[in-house]
C-alpha cells in the first residue's frame, strides 16, 4: 500500500482591502522572493504573483485584478465581476483582514467571496499590534457570522507568526496534482525583467485606468555590487499628452511609482537600491518594428 501523501498543486488568491498586508503576507509566504512570470509564458489566464514549492505541495499565488473601491457605478460592477470570476476559478481564497479592524472596504469584499466558503480562509493579520489578544475571539466570531470561512488563521506577516499553519490550511485545500512549475524556474527570471515588471505593475495600479495606451519600461542602466544597486529605468510613452497623467500633480504619481517600486526592488535584491525613473516619448513606437527591436522587444 502506498502511504505517501499525494502531491498537491493549485491556485491561491490573496484578497483584502488596501493596506491589510496582502503583499507583505504573500512575500513572507513565498520566502522573501518575489517571482513574476511573464504573461507570454503563462499557461493560465491568471497573472501569477509567485510560486512556492514545498515537499508535498506547490502553491501558485495569482493576482486578483480589478478589486478597487475608487470607481463608482458601472465601472465598479464590471471590476467586481472580474474579481468574482477570479475567485471562483482559484482553488483557495485567502481573505486578509486586520486584527480588530473592520471597515467599508472589508465589507465591500464580502459579496465577492465564493459561494462555497469551505475553501476560503480568513487570515487575521497584524496580530502583533493587538493590545489584548482576548479580543480576537469576539472579532473572529463576528467575521464568521458574516461568512462561514473554512478556516481562520490569525497571523503576523511581519513577525512570521503562524505562517506555517496558514500554509498547511491552504495545502489541505489544494487539489491533488503534479507541480505546474519547476521548483526554481520562476526565481531564475533575470532580475532586470522582474524590475521592469514591478515598475509596470506600479504604473498600472496607479494610473492604469487613465493611460489610454500601454506604456513600456526599459531598463537603461544597471550597476550592481555586493552592497548596492543603481538602476535607471525609462518609461516609454506614446504621446506627449500622456506625460502629465504619469507625472500627476507636482509629479506625485511618478514619485509614488518610483518609491513603491524601489521598496519592492530592495526586497527582491536584498540590498539598498538607488532607482532613477524618467519618461521618454516615442511617438507611435508600438507600431514600429524597428523601434520595438531597439527597445529590446522582438
Ligand atoms: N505590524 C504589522 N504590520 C504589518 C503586518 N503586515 C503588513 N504590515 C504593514 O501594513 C502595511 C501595508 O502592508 P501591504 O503588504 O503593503 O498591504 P497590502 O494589503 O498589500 O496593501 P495594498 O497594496 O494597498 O493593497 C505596511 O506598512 C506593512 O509593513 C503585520 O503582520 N504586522
Amino acid at each position: 500500500m502506498n502511504t505517501e501523501k499525494p502531491f498537491r498543486c493549485g491556485f491561491v488568491a490573496v484578497v483584502g482591502r488596501p493596506n491589510v498586508g496582502k503583499s507583505t503576507l504573500t512575500n513572507a509566504l513565498i520566502g522573501g522572493k518575489i517571482s513574476i512570470v511573464s504573461r507570454k509564458a503563462q499557461t493560465t489566464r491568471h497573472r501569477i504573483n509567485g510560486v512556492l514549492t514545498k515537499d508535498d505541495a506547490q502553491f501558485v499565488f495569482v493576482d486578483t485584478p480589478g478589486f478597487q473601491t475608487r470607481h463608482g457605478g458601472a465601472m465598479n460592477r464590471m471590476m467586481n465581476r472580474v474579481v468574482t470570476q477570479t475567485l471562483a476559478e482559484v482553488d483557495v481564497v485567502v481573505h486578509v483582514v486586520e486584527a480588530g479592524k473592520w471597515s467599508a472596504g472589508d465589507e465591500q469584499l464580502l459579496p465577492l467571496l465564493p459561494g462555497n466558503p469551505a475553501n476560503t480562509i480568513l487570515v487575521v493579520n497584524k496580530v502583533d499590534l493587538l493590545k489584548n489578544k482576548n479580543d480576537l475571539f469576539a472579532y473572529v466570531q463576528k467575521r464568521m457570522e458574516q461568512y462561514a470561512y473554512g478556516a481562520v488563521v490569525p497571523v503576523s506577516a511581519v513577525k512570521d507568526t503562524q505562517l506555517d499553519v496558514l500554509l498547511s490550511e491552504i495545502a489541505a485545500r489544494l487539489p491533488e496534482g503534479e507541480p505546474m512549475f519547476e521548483p526554481d524556474a520562476l526565481t531564475d527570471r533575470p532580475m532586470r525583467f522582474l524590475v521592469s515588471e514591478l515598475l509596470r505593475e506600479k504604473i498600472f495600479r496607479l494610473v492604469g485606468d487613465e493611460l489610454p495606451y500601454g506604456c513600456t519600461v526599459v531598463i537603461e542602466q544597471w550597476e550592481e555590487d555586493d552592497r548596492m544597486a543603481r538602476i535607471a529605468a525609462c518609461i516609454v510613452i506614446e504621446r506627449e499628452s500622456h506625460r502629465p497623467i504619469l507625472l500627476g500633480a507636482k509629479g506625485e504619481h511618478m514619485k509614488r511609482i518610483a518609491s513603491e517600486a524601489r521598496q519592492d526592488i530592495m526586497k527582491l535584491m536584498d540590498k539598498p537600491v538607488h532607482l532613477e525613473v524618467y519618461i521618454k516619448v516615442r511617438k507611435g513606437w508600438s507600431d514600429k518594428a524597428s523601434a520595438l527591436r531597439e527597445l529590446g522587444y522582438e
